[in-house]
């Protein structure tokens, strides 16, 4: 037999032997078989969301797939959630290495993407920063409260005519995020500003092209850009040059007596309260800048995307706004600008906002975990490496939590027959043990501060009163309801 023929023939009985093997007894079970070389990857829909919850139910707590050579496991249920993300979090919580950190230059720095000591530094020093900006004199609530003015005007000017407020929304949570950072809100039509919305926009568009090349990095080096690889690598740079430009402008020599008046401010003080009795640590530039593209990328499309949702929610259930608007009239009034204050006493607002955030459940899979070590969970063995998806929709829309309308709209679940605000323990949409979202507390404040003042000043009505917009969505990184108009009318 010539070379050629001897390829050929160990390749047809490497792919029926990868036909044949049966599943690994010590991995949880695939609810298809696997294809040799690609794996599961032929088999998985543009929605993840509908055929994880098929696969939910036929496998149970957890499943493996495989994506080419590289095994993912999805975790479902809260129960299992909480025993890997808690009980194990301490072997389960690394992120796995992704292309959109790779090319950021700035690899494995910052929060959200960085694993180790520098993760756990960062991310307590970034969380204890943002803890002070919303205590006492409340940097966090002055900021937002700025700009949701600024907003109220802006959907004034729109004097009721139908229109697609997810761009403009955007606009402004941005413009929150960056004047904590840096200290200063931007014009609407400031050109810099601009430019990095429309960057960040475009990184989120081909976040769901370049998923494959996390998996196969091959994929980027073929000619042309099909997944967008080429793309998102300029605009993550042209992003980190902006914030390095933000970090020149703004850096400044704080002292312990100065008054810290942003995030930049606060992180530079407290690397100096490091490095003065010679302390290590990993406070430094560069991590400054990952962390506040971190912050930037985490927060903006997240919380715009929440107040989309809530709006189309509200399009669908009338009644819902009706009895938000007569919670605020009956506490507030129409004179005064609602203030975090309001927050305890307008419990069917917490509730409304709550049940947005079930449903919608943005980031359904959370941010892709690793297992740091080999991990044993529910009698199954995780190789060290594996990849862990937290299936949140397994938990946030469980009818055995929910009840049978868990896929209803339906804030009422959230008020006990007490009239008070109950949350039960499965309510995670911000995720669970150490990888918890940095930005929950800060996300709440946005949310209540701007829906408040939305829902006193405005009423939102459909564009055409026959034609109510459908909740229909797409999966990106974040999951958002497809693009639909609104009449923004001013109460009197
Ligand atoms: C409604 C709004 C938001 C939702 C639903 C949300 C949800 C989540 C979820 C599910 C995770 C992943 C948890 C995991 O991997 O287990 C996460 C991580 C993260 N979020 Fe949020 N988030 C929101 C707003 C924000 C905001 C406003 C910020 C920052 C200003 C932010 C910054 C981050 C960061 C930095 C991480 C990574 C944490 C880590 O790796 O340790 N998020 N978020």
């Amino acid at each position: 037999m010539d070379l050629i023929t001897w390829i050929v023939a160990g390749f047809i009985i490497l792919v029926f032997y990868l036909l044949l093997r049966g599943p690994n007894p010590r991995l949880p079970p695939s609810p298809v078989r696997p294809l040799p070389v690609v794996g599961h990857l032929m088999h998985l829909k543009a929605d993840l969301r509908s055929q994880f919850r098929e696969w939910a139910e036929q496998c149970g707590d957890m499943f493996s797939l495989y994506m080419g050579g590289s095994l993912v496991v999805v975790l479902n249920g809260y129960d299992v959630i909480k025993e890997a993300m808690v009980k194990k979090g301490d072997l389960m919580s690394d992120r796995p290495p992704v292309f959109i950190d790779q090319i950021s230059g700035l690899s494995q720095k910052g929060i959200v993407f960085s694993n180790g000591q520098l993760w756990k530094e960062q991310k307590s020093v970034c969380l204890s920063i943002l803890r002070s900006f919303g205590m006492g004199k409340n940097l966090l609530a002055e900021k937002i409260q700025e700009e949701v003015d600024c907003f109220m005007t802006y959907l004034a000017s729109l004097e009721g005519n139908p229109t697609d407020i997810h761009l403009h929304t955007g606009v402004v949570i941005s413009n929150i995020i960056c004047s904590i950072l840096i200290g200063n809100r931007f014009d609407y039509d400031d050109e810099k500003f601009q430019d990095l919305l429309q960057k960040l926009n475009r990184v989120l568009e081909d976040q769901s092209s370049i998923s494959l090349v996390n998996f196969f990095p091959w994929l980027r080096k073929l000619p042309g850009d099909l997944f967008k690889a080429k793309r998102m690598s300029e605009n993550m740079l042209a992003i980190r040059n902006v914030f390095v430009n933000f970090l020149q402008e703004k850096k400044r020599n704080v002292d312990d007596s100065d008054e810290v008046l942003n995030f930049i401010d606060a992180y530079l003080k407290e690397k100096k309260k490091k490095t003065k009795p010679g302390e290590s640590t990993t406070l430094d530039d560069q991590n400054l800048i990952k962390d506040m593209m971190d912050l930037f990328g985490g927060g903006t499309e997240t919380t715009t995307s929440t107040i989309y949702w809530c709006i189309l929610y509200l399009l669908n259930n009338p009644q819902v706004q009706d009895k938000v608007y007569s919670e605020i009239k009956d506490v507030i009034g129409s004179d005064r600008t609602p203030t975090m204050q309001d927050k305890g006493n307008l419990k069917y607002l917490n509730a409304v906002i709550m049940e947005t955030e079930r449903l919608a459940n943005i980031i359904h899979l959370a941010v892709p975990h690793m297992c740091t070590n080999e991990v044993t969970l529910r009698g199954y063995i995780l190789p060290k490496g594996t990849t862990v998806c937290l299936n949140l929709d397994s938990v946030l829309h469980d009818k055995a939590t929910w009840g049978e309308d868990a896929l209803n709209f339906c804030p009422e679940r959230f008020i006990d027959s007490h009239g008070r605000v109950q949350i039960p323990k499965q309510f995670i949409p911000f995720g669970i043990g150490h990888r918890i979202c940095i930005g929950e507390a800060m996300a709440k404040m946005v949310l209540f501060l701007c829906l408040a003042s939305m829902f006193q000043k405005f009423k939102f009505l459909p564009s055409n009163p026959h034609s109510i917009p459908p909740i229909e969505y797409h999966c990106g990184g974040v999951v958002s309801p497809k693009p639909y108009k609104v009449r923004v009318v001013a109460r009197q």
